[in-house]
């Protein structure tokens, strides 16, 4: 039976198609793409397409996606009708709580107020802490918030901590790890079993691959 996955495009797209390629996948039609968004396997029956990191949920839960390799980021702040099979442990960063350094956000009396592209996880964080907090959502650029006085902090990602630092700002909290998964179609993981199974185990190999290579 064919399958079709859908690919986070960006950021994630050129690790996740080596790793595809690495476990044994035609995909080199995706390296020199121009503009196109589907591609064939040209080893097995597999298409795949390429959209937004959010979209790539949408497409899984409603089953136009067998599989779905997307950002745990991503899948904290979306939908929760699908299942997570596999951390392929690439588009490694984390969720943080930032601010300026002389805002000690933690212990702040009164309203606190977080920019944050992503405010169901800020939201989750904070009702963790048992804070009360005003979520401003942001589309990008959120280290500026709280430099413009938008707000008092940021629940942001940080990978090298280079757009915080050139900013000003400081880790206050780390939040949670963040790193690429596989998820799968509710149904597609019962009528194509399988073959699902079969892309998740050559995935797995590679991933066990390179954390043994990393010891
Ligand atoms: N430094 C980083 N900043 C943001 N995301 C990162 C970073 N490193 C890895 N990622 C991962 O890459 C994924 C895709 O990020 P990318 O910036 O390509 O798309 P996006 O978040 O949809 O933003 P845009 O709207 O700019 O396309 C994120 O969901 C996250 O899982
Ligand atoms: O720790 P670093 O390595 O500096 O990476 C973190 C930065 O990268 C992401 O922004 P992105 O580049 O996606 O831009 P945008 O969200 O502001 O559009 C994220 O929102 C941080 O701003």
């Amino acid at each position: 039976m064919s399958i079709s996955i859908a690919l986070t495009k960006g950021r994630l797209e050129k690790q996740t198609v080596a790793m595809l390629e690495e476990s044994g996948y035609g995909i080199e039609k995706l390296k020199d793409k121009g503009r196109a968004l589907v591609f064939p396997d040209t080893k097995k029956d597999i298409r795949y397409f390429l959209v937004k990191s959010n979209d790539c949920i949408t497409y899984v839960e409603h089953g136009v996606a067998d599989l779905g390799v997307v950002g745990k980021d991503t899948l904290l702040e979306g939908g929760k009708d699908y299942y997570e099979m596999l951390d392929l442990n690439i588009g490694k960063c984390k969720f943080i709580l930032a601010s300026l350094p002389e805002i000690d956000l933690l212990n702040k009396v009164g309203h606190i107020k977080i920019g944050t592209k992503y405010p169901n996880v800020a939201r989750a964080y904070f009702n963790q802490k048992g804070m009360d907090v005003e979520i401003i959502k942001i589309d990008g650029s959120v280290e500026l918030s709280p430099i413009l006085g938008l707000c008092d902090g940021i629940v942001d990602i940080m990978e090298t901590g280079t757009t915080l630092k050139e900013n000003g700002l400081v880790v206050l909290d780390d939040v949670c790890p963040i790193s690429v998964r596989v998820i799968v179609n509710k149904a597609s993981f019962k009528m194509k079993r399988d073959e699902v199974m079969t892309i998740i185990e050559d995935l797995e190999r590679i991933v066990k691959k390179h954390a043994e290579g990393n010891q």
